[in-house]
């Protein structure tokens, strides 16, 4: 494409060279740039972009976008903004996929990744072709893509669209960070609908404050716009029983359609058991109910499940599919997973890393564990330090016995962050019988389950699904089922 016509849609620009230049690719990193690149200079929390360019052209880059004073020998285009206008050149380069598909954008404290891979499940099980965009990864078909971000930088994203678009997708559900919603990441992507999780305390290094970390949320909801899109309203899918909501309801154009369990919705659960099988509900919307036995277990899943259902109600999916769907699924992966190798006691990995997600597993393992529960917890480096000392109450006061210990310990040191957890169990007067500390997670998963007895059940939390451990200076293989599954084999000889 000739960076000329790229850079129509951009106002109040100049450049110090020839924009008839073709353009074949597009770039932030400059270890990324190939022959023929716009190198695109984003001005970053730890280095400069800006300071790559000349790096860039070395590589080839055909053209620089800049936002201050740089030397090159190819053309610079000078914007007063670079992260805004990649945001526009992503979407204009790879042909606009989003107004191409439906895009599904779900934002939320907890749930993001469960709600889309429900929705996933339910809109591939009714013939659509699905890409999915989050933590765990990004997905269409068979094919997969590693992510560093749950929200890729806007320029990527825009690339993984047109990779999914490519690919047959109909539809793409993209978890949507609140990091993304306030540093402009999903600048440029046309969603056809917003769902709301939940909104509960974390990432307070970030935002400093829950009013910050609303605001930020509410952008997904501001962004979908007041027009119609292809005979088709957008839609604001919203916890009706998370007090957020009303803010987000008042931010948008769309049609809202609410979802709960303790007040009136659009779309509601009635009734519900938990077992350790499984979760029994009745589903009420304005066009049906249906019963459901879900393998999925607890009242927060029963949200994710609501949500979901929501989400592909309005895409005129029958609740019959979305039934068959829900009744099949076991779960998402690292989330609520058993670990099973034949023990006569239940080994539990999963994702909770804030303070309510912990609170709610918590409370979901008491209701079936018929022994004891143990907790292993830790919380990750460079992370809202805030979270620390409430999040080792929450495990020991839910669990019998929390085991406090490493997450992600990143640049900081680990044992320091043990002991802001501590904090939290000594302001709160909790007994020392009632928790230990082994900072080194291996260890503490081990110990943990050489103390369980028949019928306990041992939740790990915090890592899920992930492969790694990220030290001070160096990033580990380390994986929570592997672990457990070789300690509890451990056990048994
Ligand atoms: C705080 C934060 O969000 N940082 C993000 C940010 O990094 P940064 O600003 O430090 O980037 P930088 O290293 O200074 O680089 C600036 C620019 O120079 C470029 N560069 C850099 C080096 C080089 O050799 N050449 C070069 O061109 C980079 O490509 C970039 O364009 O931009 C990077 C590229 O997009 C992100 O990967 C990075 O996320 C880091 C890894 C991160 O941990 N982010 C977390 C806080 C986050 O975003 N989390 C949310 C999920 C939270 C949740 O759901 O719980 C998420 O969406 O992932
Ligand atoms: N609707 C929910 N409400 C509260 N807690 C939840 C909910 N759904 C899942 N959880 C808990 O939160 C953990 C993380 O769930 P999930 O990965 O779906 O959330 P997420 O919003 O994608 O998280 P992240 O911010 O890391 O991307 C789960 O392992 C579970 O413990
Ligand atoms: N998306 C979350 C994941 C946290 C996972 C936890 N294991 C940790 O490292 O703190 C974050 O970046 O805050
Ligand atoms: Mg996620």
């Amino acid at each position: 494409m000739q960076l000329e016509e790229l850079l129509a849609p951009l106002a109040l620009w100049r450049t110090t060279g020839d924009v008839k230049t073709e353009i074949t690719g597009i770039e932030i990193d400059s270890r990324k740039v190939k022959p023929g690149d716009l190198f695109i200079c984003l001005p970053g929390f730890t280095v400069d972009g800006h300071d790559f360019a000349e790096k860039a052209v070395l590589q080839g880059a055909a053209a620089i976008l800049a936002q201050r004073s740089i030397e090159a020998d190819v053309p610079v285009i000078y914007v007063p903004d670079t992260r805004r206008a990649m945001a526009v050149l992503g979407d204009r380069f790879f042909g606009q996929p989003t107004h191409l598909m439906k895009v599904i954008g779900v934002t939320g404290t907890n749930g993001k990744t469960t709600t889309t891979h429900l929705i996933e499940r339910i809109l591939e099980a009714a013939g659509h072709p699905t890409g999915i965009i989050g933590t765990i990864e990004m997905r269409i078909a068979d094919e997969v893509r590693e992510v560093k971000n749950t929200t890729p930088e806007a320029l990527d994203l825009h690339r993984a669209f047109r990779w999914m678009k490519d690919k047959g997708a109909e539809y793409a559900a993209i978890e949507v960070s609140s990091h993304a919603l306030d540093m402009g990441r999903v600048r440029g992507v046309r969603f056809a609908t917003g769902v709301f999780t939940n909104l509960t305390q974390d990432h307070l290094d970030y935002h400093k404050t829950m009013e910050n970390y609303l605001q930020a949320k509410g952008l997904l909801f501001s962004q979908l716009g007041n027009e119609y899109d292809r005979e088709r309203m957008k839609y604001a899918i919203l916890n009706i029983d998370d007090p957020a909501s009303e803010t987000f309801a008042r931010m948008t154009s769309a049609q809202v359609i609410t979802y709960g369990i303790r007040d009136k919705a659009d779309v509601r659960a009635r009734d519900i058991s938990i077992t350790a099988m499984g979760t029994k509900l009745k589903l009420e919307t304005f066009v049906g109910s249906i019963d459901l036995t879900l393998r999925m277990i607890g009242n927060f899943n029963v949200y994710n499940v609501l949500a979901a259902t929501a989400a592909c109600l309005v895409e005129g999916i029958p609740l019959e599919t979305i039934k068959r769907t829900l009744e099949q699924v076991e779960g998402v992966r690292g989330r609520f997973e058993r670990v099973d190798a034949g023990q006569d006691y239940t080994v539990i990995v999963d994702y909770a890393h804030t303070p309510d997600s912990l609170e709610n597993v918590l409370k979901t393992v008491r209701e079936f564990a018929e022994g004891k529960v143990y907790c292993v917890v830790g919380c990750g480096g460079d992370r809202d330090r805030t979270k620390r000392p409430i999040m080792a109450a929450i495990a020991a006061r839910h669990a019998d016995i929390a085991v406090i210990t490493s997450d992600n310990p990143r640049s900081e040191d680990p044992q320091a962050i043990i002991d802001e957890m501590i904090e939290g169990l000594v302001a709160n007067g909790i007994d020392k019988d009632r928790y230990f500390t082994q900072v080194d997670r291996r260890e503490a998963i081990r110990e943990t389950i050489h103390r369980a007895g028949p019928k306990d059940v041992v939740l790990i939390a915090g890592k899920g699904h992930e492969t790694y451990q990220i030290l001070k200076d160096k990033t580990i293989h380390f994986d929570d089922k592997e672990e457990a599954y070789q300690a509890i084999l451990e056990k048994k000889k």
